[in-house]
């Protein structure tokens, strides 16, 4: 199934994870309010009432987590940092304390031999900011500027690859029109507006960056897949094009200079960001690299339903995920190709791909994850195949490292290659980890 040498001699075999799902101590050394916290203590929120207040306990327990990571074997793993942790009102007064814990982790990480993939925002916004309207207020976009130059002028002598966003789409929409993730709005015209900020802030944290050195690697990571037509009707063919402009080119257009896309905002020009002179430049400035999370592909019809006119179809499966995604690895192949054909990034990251099913921890600590294991396998042989056409991946990070906060959906769904029993935070390396870690250290020649 899976040929190694078909990867790059100096490909990045890593896992990712996000400051909130982890870290916890969120009410710990400086540690401002975010979003999350409001959003998850608000009742009926996150299943069964959880929160991020303690999550994997990864704040006090990293050191034993990252010898555990180097032991697996992985070269490279991607976090995240928490905005309030750094500026607990957003801006303005630095907390020493949260800038000194992200000194502590990155040595501890460079100490195992294993490089850090930083992404600044995983939507953790200081509800200080929040509060003044947050990414629906332009001056947001300033205010990530200065966390972003704080955060590189003090990390960016060991921190070399940074993400600015991770997922916008979500950020965006989940956040602000669906409402099922912070701040918890139902304004679909609003997120537009959110999508238009949070691109415009990432371009303006691309330039923070390479002024700081433009040696360092800095892109964006996206959360796309394919949108596929249910029918090769005319009405559902627009629909799916539609939905694909909605999840993917909405973002991918304008980050590689060809602005919005039309067939999206000609059918609802009311809800089209507004835009300065200007922004469309900065948005387009030039990056290292293009993350991609794959997860599911889309199946999509002609509806009535406002105001895009589709809606999903289920997919025929047969297989599907505990979060009941369906699994179609063709699905990654399908989005990387079209990537590299439509936008050429200088290189691709798969910053995050995995899948969540009931895991069951056996009596002698094991977690026997086959599900999980051939869905990795299955989506790291789309990665060959792209590789194999000339697709410039140059990295893979599991979702997850550790089980963690699943947003709305708590602690039940689990995605970590390590199995965490919350109860005694003690973490068990599932099937899936020893295989991927098997897999790593052949790919690195370390077998
Ligand atoms: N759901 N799900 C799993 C995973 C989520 O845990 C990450 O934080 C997001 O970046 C992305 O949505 C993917």
């Amino acid at each position: 199934m899976l040929d190694l040498n078909v990867f790059p001699p100096n490909f990045r075999w890593g896992t990712a994870t996000a400051a909130y799902q982890i870290e916890g101590a969120a009410h710990e050394d400086g540690r401002g309010i975010s979003i999350w916290d409001v959003f998850s203590y608000t009742p009926g929120n996150v299943k069964k009432g959880d929160s991020g207040d303690v999550a994997c306990d990864h704040y006090h327990r990293y050191a034993e987590d990252f010898k555990l990571m180097k032991e697996l074997g992985m070269n490279s793993y991607r976090l995240s940092i928490s905005w309030p942790r750094i500026l607990p009102k957003g801006r303005g007064e630095i907390n020493e304390k949260g800038l000194a814990f992200y000194d502590r982790l990155i040595d501890e990480l460079l100490k195992n031999g294993i490089e850090p993939y930083v992404t600044l925002y995983h939507w953790d916004l200081p509800q200080a900011l929040q509060q003044l309207g947050g990414w629906a207020n332009r001056d947001t976009v300033d205010a990530f500027e200065e966390y972003a130059r704080i955060v590189v002028n003090r990390l960016g002598d060991r921190v070399k690859n940074w993400i600015t966003h991770n997922e916008p789409w979500c950020a965006a929409f989940l956040g602000h029109g669906a409402g099922v993730h912070a701040p918890g709005l139902k304004d679909v015209g609003v997120s537009m507006q959110v999508a238009h900020h949070l691109l415009l802030s990432h371009g303006k944290a691309v330039r923070v960056i390479k002024e700081h050195d433009s040696s360092h690697k800095v892109g964006i990571t996206l959360i796309l897949g394919p949108s596929h037509a249910a029918s090769d009707s005319p009405e559902d063919v627009a629909a799916a094009a539609r939905h694909d402009a909605f999840l993917n080119t909405i973002y991918l257009d304008p980050l590689y200079g060809k602005g919005y896309p039309r067939v999206l905002f000609d059918h609802i020009p009311a809800l089209a960001p507004k835009v300065q002179e200007g922004d469309l430049e900065i948005i387009a400035t030039e990056t290292d690299f293009l993350g991609v999370n794959y997860y599911q592909r889309s199946i999509v019809k002609h509806s009535e339903q406002l105001p895009f006119n589709f809606d999903g179809v289920r997919p025929p499966g047969p297989e599907f995920t505990f979060f009941d995604w369906e699994v179609y690895p063709k699905g990654l192949y399908e989005v990387l190709t079209r990537v590299h054909q439509d936008y050429a990034p200088k290189e691709i990251f798969i910053t995050e791909n995995g899948a969540t099913f009931e895991d069951t921890l056996t009596e002698d600590g094991q977690v026997h994850d086959e599900q999980r294991r051939f869905y990795i396998e299955r989506h790291l042989k789309s990665v060959q195949d792209a590789i194999s056409e000339g697709v410039p991946v140059n990295g893979y990070f599991a979702w997850s490292f550790l089980d963690n906060f699943e947003w709305a959906e708590g602690f039940e769904k689990r995605f970590g290659l390590v199995y965490v029993d919350y109860a005694t935070q003690n973490r068990h390396v599932k099937d899936s980890g020893k295989w991927y870690s098997k897999l790593v250290k052949e790919a690195l020649g370390a077998v």
